[in-house]
């Protein structure tokens, strides 16, 4: 392949970059992992943030994912504005047999709420039935307070669900892309239609008698 033609891929895909937040131990890591490799493996390194890409064909569009799977300190280690900022889309994360991760990703929504990015809740654990504290419908209720797009899953035992969370954000940030390319051109041309009626009206003034 000549340099040509890669360059012309590249510049065909759509990159999305989504950042997987969430309380400690949630299941964030396993998550994006299970996405990207379709695979569980239990036991994942907690030392620091990693970034990840990954290719797929949504709605028969490449898109670039790029994942960062975040690390917070502890349960107040909100996500930094540098991670915001980055973000197309942001995966928040809570575990259903933790009570207190329910309320990190409730703290989280203060936050986000002034943020105009795309937000996906996904409940995590849900093989745990015996151990739940959070219920689909406060799951969903939060979600829905927000206008954020919500499902639970079981990183330990499932492949598409997993994927189809990521799938539906990516969805939601080529949303939001659209809506605001659409905005600035109608904001473009509702100013060039505003100097258009300036200029008529200026026009039909100078043919009124000089009288
Ligand atoms: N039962 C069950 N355990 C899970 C599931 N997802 C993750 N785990 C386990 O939960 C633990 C924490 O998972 P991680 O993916 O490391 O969680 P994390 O949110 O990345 O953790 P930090 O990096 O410390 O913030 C691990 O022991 C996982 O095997 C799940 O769906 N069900």
């Amino acid at each position: 392949m000549n340099s040509k033609s890669i360059r012309r891929k590249k510049s065909s895909l759509s990159e999305v970059k989504v950042a997987v937040i969430g309380a400690p131990g949630v299941g964030k890591t396993a998550l994006s992992v299970r996405f990207l490799t379709r695979r569980y493996i239990g036991e994942y390194d907690h030392q620091s943030e990693t970034r990840y890409k990954h290719e797929v064909l949504i709605d028969s569009e490449p898109i670039l994912f790029e994942v960062l799977d975040t690390c917070p300190k502890n349960e107040d280690d909100l996500p930094s504005s540098e991670v915001l900022n980055w973000a197309d889309g942001l995966l928040l994360v809570y575990s259903v047999i933790d009570r207190q991760t329910f309320a990190y990703v409730k703290k989280a929504g203060l936050i986000l709420a002034n943020c105009d990015i795309p937000v996906y809740l996904l409940a995590n654990k849900c093989d745990m039935v015996h151990l739940r504290q959070v219920s689909y419908d406060e799951g969903s209720i939060l979600a829905r307070n927000f206008e954020w797009g919500f499902s639970e899953v079981a990183a330990a035992e499932q492949v598409a669900p997993v994927a189809a969370a990521f799938h539906d954000l990516c969805k939601a940030v080529l949303l939001s892309r659209r809506k605001s390319k659409q905005s600035l051109l109608e904001r473009m041309l509702g100013a060039k239609s505003n100097s258009v009626k300036l200029y008529v009206r200026g026009k039909s003034d100078s043919v009124l008698p000089k009288d």
